[in-house]
């Protein structure tokens, strides 16, 4: 776990317990909070230099972070089975970072048919100069199928097929040794990994591979999920209602995504596709959309996008930004986050808002968005939102946010998937600035009320 998370996690440990506790800058305590949950036992802590944990994104943590060249990009695993000795190597490793020249690798995902091929072969075939190898997962397939072999000879450093079972079960193992073993062999002659999952595939333990794996972690870093949707159809599969525990896959996909390409609209009438966008939108506010036919989307919106960049993450919150790209094409003007009157055709969705609205208790999933200016108490944040996480985190699919804390110069930058997460300082407010904050939620269950009323209690 790196000290950007920890600035975070650590806040997050204190809320746990409830009680500030000493402990030195060595410490990680996400571990012991999911131990709590999971059984995990977590390392001893050494006593050499005592802080107030509850001061999680504390100015000396912070003061930490901006003595290293760059963030640690490692969110906080949420395997916490690696023990202490590793816990402390990369403790260790905090005072020389160096600088983050690992591997790329996207996630192409979307439903059964949607254009994840179609995408793929668009990516392989354009310039771009860049050597991708290629993971592709089908279900029970023997051979690639044809348009990828096109791909191959025009394109792709390397492919490689999953072909036992589903990337997000059976096959993440394959998933892990694959990479690694592209990464011994071909290290130095590709420079992205795109991944093809299949069309049922659950992008969430897929993103989680690419933290809790050291195999990984240490020479791929995750650039961003890309989500296929297929504008004639996609309603039928979100509309689909599942047993209870049972994900409906098309969901998912989009909730997890930080870019959207909303595929085939050659196929529907303008008004259709204007309302899956809406739909989409209250599903996940967050992610950049693009419509298209035959996945053609210009190459820098899937590749080198930085989904999972702290750097990155005011283009992901920062929605009223003119140059936001996800609006240049899809020629809709709901804006999903804040400030407006919203209405949705399916009633178990809706859009988060800055103010308050009668909600019915959703089970689908949705986005909440809270934007708000002002400055946070240190101790009431981490409390909020650790607390939060320790309650909701399998329900919070990702989360990214953009704090102006009181008494830090700089903003406050942070995102997390699940019980996984990082955060740092990022540059400082300008003086003519307003301290506005920002944060998004994507998840199941999510009551925008109650969550922008426990974000605004702490606010000074
Ligand atoms: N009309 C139309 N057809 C498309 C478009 N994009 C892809 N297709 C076709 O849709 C079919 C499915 O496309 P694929 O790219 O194979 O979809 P996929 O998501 O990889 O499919 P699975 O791997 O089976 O999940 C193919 O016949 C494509 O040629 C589009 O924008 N418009």
């Amino acid at each position: 776990m790196s000290a950007m998370s920890t600035d975070l996690v650590t806040a997050f440990i204190g809320l746990a317990t409830r009680t500030p506790v000493s402990r030195t800058l060595r410490t990680h305590l996400l571990p012991s909070l999911l131990g709590h949950r999971r059984g995990y036992r977590a390392p001893s802590l050494s006593v050499s230099r005592p802080v107030e944990v509850i001061a999680g994104f504390s100015r000396e943590m912070c003061g930490l972070s901006r003595r290293m060249k760059r963030p640690v990009r490692r969110f906080a695993t949420a395997t916490g089975g690696k023990g202490a000795v590793e816990e402390e190597e990369d403790c260790d490793m905090l005072m020389k970072i160096p600088p983050d020249d690992r591997i790329p690798a996207t996630i192409i995902t979307g439903f059964l048919g949607s254009g994840k091929t179609t995408l793929l072969n668009h990516i392989l075939t354009a310039e771009h100069g860049k050597r991708i190898a290629v993971i592709e997962n089908e279900f029970g397939e023997v051979d690639i199928d044809g348009s990828l072999v096109a791909a191959q000879t025009t394109g792709a450093e390397d492919i490689v097929m999953l072909n036992n079972g589903c990337l997000c079960c059976t096959v993440r193992g394959d998933l892990v040794r694959m990479i690694a073993e592209l990464v011994d062999q071909k290290k130095g002659k590709f420079d992205h990994i795109v991944i093809e999952t299949t069309g049922l595939a659950n992008p969430a333990p897929i993103i989680q591979t690419f933290y809790a794996e050291d195999q990984i972690f240490n020479d791929v870093k995750l650039d961003g999920v890309v989500t296929l949707v297929d504008a004639k159809h996609a309603d039928i599969h979100l509309d689909e209602v599942k047993p209870q525990g049972v994900v409906n896959e098309a969901v998912e996909q989009i909730a997890y995504a930080d870019r959207i390409i909303v595929n085939k609209t050659d196929l529907v009438q303008e008004p259709q596709i204007a309302s899956l966008i809406q739909r989409i939108k209250s599903i996940n506010g967050m992610a950049h959309l693009k419509q298209t036919e035959y996945g053609k989307v210009d190459l820098d919106y899937v590749l080198g996008i930085g989904g999972f960049d702290l750097e990155r993450i005011e283009s992901v919150v920062n929605s009223e930004d003119p140059e936001e790209s996800h609006h240049d094409h899809d020629h809709d003007h709901d804006h999903h986050h804040h400030d407006h009157d919203d209405h949705h055709d399916h009633k178990h969705e809706h859009h988060a808002h800055d103010h308050s609205h009668d909600h019915i208790h959703d089970p689908g999933v949705s986005s909440v968005s809270i934007v708000c200016e002002g400055s946070l108490d240190l101790n009431k944040a981490n409390m909020w939102l650790g607390t939060l996480l320790l309650e909701r985190s399998d329900d919070i699919y990702r989360m990214k946010g953009l704090l102006s804390v009181d008494g830090m110069d700089e903003r406050f930058v942070f995102q997390g998937v699940h019980d996984i997460f990082q955060g740092s300082p990022d540059r400082p407010w300008r003086p003519d600035e307003p301290r506005v904050n920002k944060i998004v939620f994507i998840g199941k269950n999510l009551d925008a009320q109650t969550l922008e009323k426990g974000f605004k209690a702490c606010l000074l």
